[in-house]
């Protein structure tokens, strides 16, 4: 079998990302792989909040679960996550420091309600200059639409 040359990593909590993810993948014939957190958000909706201010505000860098396939073996990977409180969540920031993304393209992608993939960028790009990695205009992906838009 011919492996795949893009990933799809993606973290959600809800599913919005989850299926958001699931249809880049699907167009694209990427792999896809979930970002776990070692310790799961709680599904009550005023529970995340309170954990994902706290982490936002101690800048936490939440353990997740090893990913079922090494990001190392793809050139392009789409990242993607909510937007929370307009920036990504603190386990994409674990994501890209614990992982070895040097020379990777890096493709972001966000599900929200009205925040954008541009309120995100600052961390995105100080995020990818660190890794070494090239970040590429990403997508806000609020509808499959604008998926299938960005993709084709
Ligand atoms: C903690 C938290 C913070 C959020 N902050 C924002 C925000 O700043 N801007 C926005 O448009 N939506 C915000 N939302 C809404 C989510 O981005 C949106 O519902 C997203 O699609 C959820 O993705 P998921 O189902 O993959 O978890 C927030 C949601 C949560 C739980």
């Amino acid at each position: 079998m011919m492996m795949a040359t893009n990933l799809v990593v993606y973290f959600s909590v809800s599913g919005t990302t989850k299926h958001a993810a699931e249809t880049i993948a699907k167009l694209t014939g990427a792999d896809i792989a979930e970002l776990t957190p070692v310790e799961p958000y709680s599904r009550e909706y005023d529970e995340v909040v309170a954990r994902g201010q706290q982490e936002k505000d101690s800048k936490a860098r939440p353990a997740v679960e090893p990913l079922s396939v090494n990001p190392n073996a793809y050139q392009t990977i789409y990242v993607g996550f909510p937007t929370w409180w307009g920036q990504p969540p603190m386990v994409i920031q674990t994501f890209f420091e614990t992982s070895a993304l040097k020379g990777k393209r890096i493709i972001p992608f966000t599900t929200s309600v009205t925040s954008t993939i541009a309120d995100s960028w600052p961390m995105l790009q100080q995020l990818s200059q660190s890794a070494q990695a090239t970040l590429e205009p990403g997508l806000t992906a609020n509808s499959t639409t604008t998926i299938r838009q960005f993709i084709q």
